[in-house]
């Protein structure tokens, strides 16, 4: 559904990304892990259009996307939940989720559909009235996800959702995103800084180190915790 191939991107004489290989196919969970400065925002900012790529090539569903604006992107189903979460928060939970739905012509849908997200998100029905800014991070994050389902993507790439949020928060959250593939069959692109909870989730595993691809793997291939933890910090067991 979407393959990267030697793509190098970066900020002005600063190469972030030096060349990586990466694919996801329809139905899968991928995960890319890496500490601060990995190059994960670059990768999924420079694959969403938000930044242009020094070299290398993007194709989603078969064709190249290098140089389309990200509100292209998102028409034909590639949409991004940027870090930090970026609702509005000012508005109520109801008028950001309405947002989502904006530029669809289908009313009837999209009210169809924010009553899907509302079923997966319980915790947005109980503040459906409520200003998005006083909701906790972790409901802020599931709104972000639910305004972005509204966009009817066919594969979603989510900056680190875990961000800030308490383990069994997190938990909450990826449980959503499990029920969303699971159901809908939606993609899932997910960029996370730690390696914690991610196997029980993902399908496909890859370690990005200083902009380098170091670890490339299926969830069976990797094992346990223990493994991925060794791979994520560059060492092997004695
Ligand atoms: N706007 C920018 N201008 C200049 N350099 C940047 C900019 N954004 C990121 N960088 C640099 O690019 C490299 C990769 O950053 P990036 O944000 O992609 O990493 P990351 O893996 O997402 O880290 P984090 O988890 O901190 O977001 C780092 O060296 C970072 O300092």
């Amino acid at each position: 559904m979407l393959k990267v191939e030697g793509l190098r991107a970066g900020y002005g004489r600063l190469t972030a990304l030096g060349g990586i290989d990466l694919a996801v196919g329809k139905g899968e969970i991928v995960f890319v892990v890496g500490p601060n400065g990995a190059g994960k925002s670059t990768l999924l900012k420079t694959i969403s259009g938000l930044q242009a790529p020094f070299g290398g090539t993007i194709t989603f569903n078969g064709k190249s996307i290098v140089g389309r604006a990200p509100e292209q992107l998102c028409r034909e189903g590639l949409v991004l939940v940027p870090e930090g979460r970026s609702i509005f928060r000012t508005l109520s939970v109801e008028e950001n989720l309405a947002l989502g739905g904006m530029g669809r012509g289908d009313r009837a849908g999209v009210q169809r559909d924010v009553e899907g997200v509302l079923d997966t998100f319980p915790v947005l029905r109980a503040r459906y009235k409520g200003i998005a800014g006083h909701l906790s991070g972790g409901e802020q994050q599931q709104l972000a996800i639910a305004r972005a389902i509204l966009q009817q993507p066919s594969l979603i790439m989510i900056d680190e959702p875990s961000l800030g949020l308490a383990p069994l928060i997190i938990d909450q959250v990826y449980e959503s995103l499990r029920q969303l593939n699971k159901e809908s069959g939606l993609t899932l692109l997910i960029v996370e800084q730690s390696t914690a909870r991610i196997l029980d989730l993902a399908t496909h595993i890859y370690i990005l180190r200083n902009g380098q691809v170091v670890l490339n793997a299926r969830v069976d291939e990797i094992g346990s915790d223990e493994a991925l933890e060794q791979a994520y910090f560059g060492y092997t067991a004695a």
